[in-house]
Order: structure tokens, then C-alpha cells, then sequence
């Protein structure tokens, strides 16, 4: 089964094109880390997936619902961490939770559920009535992540969720979102740091708007590092 497929997807910013002709699919429960650099189109991207632009050019289909056609159950389907942090810091884990919760119409019991069901995956149940202020920069991405599958999402995209924080938590943070997989949850993982991709991921390289290269990292990367690779691949113009 499908868990994402964009198809033919381009955009434009006035004559800068953003992304051209771009087509993957990702099958439920697929972890792909999406490697590019600075302005390859990722962040361009994740807002034609989340709908906040719209593009007249291509097809973008979530847990097998059409965005354009069907965009309320896409949008059900999707789970987004964002790469700035959206805590509300005084409030603890479990409030900022709840919160989220109700915009999404989930209340009561079955809130209280799903956000232990959730925090537990992330292996944060036990700071759940700790202010969002007093944890370290970590824990509170995996608050974020957390939040983002209160609604159990069929995919869950992340947009750089490491930055700023240091090689343990990035490692911590990579496991526990690649064990999300278990469950059937597809998940879209931009980066631009080749240490976050494991061998046997699926990789997409994104760059100044096309897909260079698509498969598992082992064969992508071939006998070379990945981060060699990646900048052979990235250093000349499309
Ligand atoms: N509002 C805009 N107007 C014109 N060009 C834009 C606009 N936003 C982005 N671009 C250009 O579109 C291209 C893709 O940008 P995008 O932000 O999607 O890349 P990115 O891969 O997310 O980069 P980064 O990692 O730096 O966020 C870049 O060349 C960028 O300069």
C-alpha cells in the first residue's frame, strides 16, 4: 500500500523554479530520509505537501487520499514536525499535548490515551507534567514529534528536526523516529546531514530542484562514503 506519492510536482516563485517534475512513492510504513542542500526545493516541498502553497502542476496522494480532490482526509492522514520549535514553553508536555489534541476534536479519556499512547513511543511519558522550559533541546523534539501523532497519522514528514541539537540527541531523536516505522507510520525525513541516513534507508537527493538520485542508501553511496557521494552529486548544476 501507498503511504505517500507525489507525482509530476513542480513549483515556481515568479521564473525561479523550486521543483521540476518531481515523482516519488514511499509505501506504508517506508522510512526516506530526503537529502539536499541549502535551497535544493525541500522546504518548498513540505509546504505543497502540508497544502500551504498549491501547485497547478502535479498530483500529491496521502494514505491513498488525493490533496486536491480529498484534502480534509489527506490532511487527517499527516503529521508534521516543523523545524523551528512550536512548544508553548510554560505549559507542560501534557498540556501543549491536549491543546493540540483539542484543535484536532480529541478530548477527555480518549485524549488522555492517545497522548500517554503517543509520549510513549517517544519515551517521554515520564516528563509529561514537566514544563516544556525545562527540557533540554532533545526531549523537546520528541515532545514535538509526540504531539505531531496524537491523531495517529499515516505519515508523519519532519523538516530538519535535528538542527541545533547535539550528536547524542540527533542519534536518540533518528532511532526513535525510524521505530515509528513499526506500526505502518510512513515517514518523510528532510536533512541536509548525511549521518542521519543509514544504510538501509530509503534516500531521495533533492537538488536546485530536481531528484538526482532515488533507492536504498547502500546504493546510492555504492563503495563511497554517502557524504562523499552526496557532494559529487550536489557539486555540479543540474
Ligand atoms: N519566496 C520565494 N521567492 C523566490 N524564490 C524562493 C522563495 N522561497 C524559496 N525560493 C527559492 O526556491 C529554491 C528552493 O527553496 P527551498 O526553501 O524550498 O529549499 P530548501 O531545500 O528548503 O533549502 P533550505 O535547506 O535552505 O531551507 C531556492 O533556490 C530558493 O532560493
Amino acid at each position: 500500500m501507498t503511504g505517500l506519492k507525489v507525482s509530476n510536482l513542480s513549483y515556481h516563485y515568479g521564473a525561479k523554479i523550486a521543483l521540476n517534475e518531481v515523482s516519488f512513492e514511499l509505501k506504508t510504513g517506508e522510512f526516506c530520509a530526503l537529502l539536499g542542500p541549502n535551497g535544493a526545493g525541500k522546504s518548498t516541498l513540505f509546504n505543497l505537501l502540508t497544502r500551504l502553497f498549491v501547485s497547478p502542476n502535479g498530483h500529491i496522494e496521502i494514505a491513498g487520499h488525493d490533496l486536491s480532490r480529498s484534502p480534509r482526509k489527506a490532511l487527517a492522514q499527516l503529521g508534521i514536525v516543523f523545524q523551528q520549535t512550536t512548544l508553548d514553553l510554560d505549559l507542560t508536555v501534557r498540556q501543549n499535548l491536549s491543546y493540540f489534541a483539542a484543535l484536532h476534536g480529541i478530548s477527555g479519556a480518549d485524549a488522555t490515551r492517545r497522548i500517554d499512547a503517543s509520549l510513549d513511543r517517544l519515551g517521554m511519558l515520564e516528563r509529561a507534567d514537566e514544563k516544556a522550559r525545562t527540557l533540554n533541546g532533545g526531549h523537546k523534539r520528541r515532545a514535538e514529534i509526540a504531539r505531531a501523532l496524537i491523531h495517529n497519522p499515516m505519515v508523519l514528514l519532519l523538516d530538519e528536526p535535528t538542527v541545533g541539537l547535539d550528536a547524542a540527541a540527533r542519534a536518540s531523536i533518528t532511532s526513535h523516529v525510524h521505530d515509528l516505522t513499526a506500526d505502518g507510520t510512513t515517514i518523510l525525513w528532510a536533512t541536509h546531514l548525511t549521518d542521519e541516513v543509514r544504510d538501509d534507508d530509503r534516500l531521495i537527493i533533492l537538488h536546485q530542484a530536481h531528484i538526482l538520485a532515488d533507492g536504498t542508501a547502500r546504493d546510492i553511496s555504492g563503495k563511497a562514503p554517502l557524504q562523499s557521494r552526496f557532494l559529487d552529486l550536489t557539486a555540479a548544476p543540474v
